[in-house]
């Protein structure tokens, strides 16, 4: 599918299986994801371009590479993003972060703002929007939405699981951001969740229900 990668390594794809089981505890949930997003991270930044540094080696000076450009924004839509922000932090511990509070509307499944706070250069940067679930894709819409309105022109979209209605829908607001996926499910049920899925992504991180 064109703009949507599927990071199909295969401890990524074995770890997506033990966090669809329903037995599968918070903890060993929450652990799982933070594991994965470390994988995740590291195919989302696998062609971040590089530039030629002099260093010091004790041995003797060298041109070697570094990532180029000023530091990436890492954008997570609360709640359940922050459990992909958490080992994404750990691989690039200097990303700025931005937050944004989303939750979805169970009867309408649009998504309701209550919290955004974001760098102000967002125009210099490349964002990492993440959220664990793309299943309308209104929250990933709108969040994108917001961020371009302030700026953002550079911007790509992580998430563990998507439904094909949600990509179509995705694409069409938002074509210039490229999709990075563990999997694309088969449906979205009349419930607006997706199928096969994992369940709701911030319950089970967070044992709310
Ligand atoms: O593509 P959509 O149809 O918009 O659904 C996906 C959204 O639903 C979930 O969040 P939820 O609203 O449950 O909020 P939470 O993270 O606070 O639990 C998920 O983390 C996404 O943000
Ligand atoms: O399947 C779904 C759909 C939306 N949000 C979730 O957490 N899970
Ligand atoms: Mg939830």
């Amino acid at each position: 599918m064109d703009g949507v990668t599927v990071i199909n390594h295969p401890l990524v794809q074995h770890k997506l299986t033990i966090m669809r089981k329903k037995e599968t505890s918070t903890a060993g949930f929450r652990r799982l994801l933070r594991e994965i997003s470390m994988l995740l991270c590291y195919e989302v930044t696998r062609d971040l371009e590089l530039t030629l540094e002099t260093i010091e080696t004790p041995i003797t000076q060298m041109q070697s590479p570094v990532v180029e450009g000023k530091k990436l924004v890492f954008v997570s839509i609360l709640r359940a993003g922050n459990g992909l922000l958490e080992g994404m932090l750990e691989l690039v511990p200097s990303a700025r972060v931005s937050h944004i509070g989303l939750y979805r509307d169970h009867d309408t499944l649009q998504p309701v703002e209550y919290y955004f706070k974001a760098p102000d250069d967002l125009d210099e940067r490349l964002l990492i929007v993440v959220d664990p679930m793309l299943a309308t894709g209104n929250s990933a819409i709108a969040a994108i939405q917001k961020l371009k309105e302030r700026g953002a022109k550079n911007i790509r979209f992580l998430c563990l699981l998507a439904a094909p209605e949600g990509i179509k829908n995705f694409q069409e607001a938002h074509p210039d951001v490229k999709v990075y996926t563990a999997s694309i499910d088969s449906h979205l049920n009349e419930k607006g969740y997706i199928v096969p899925g994992l369940g709701d992504a911030g319950d089970r991180m967070y044992g709310t229900k």
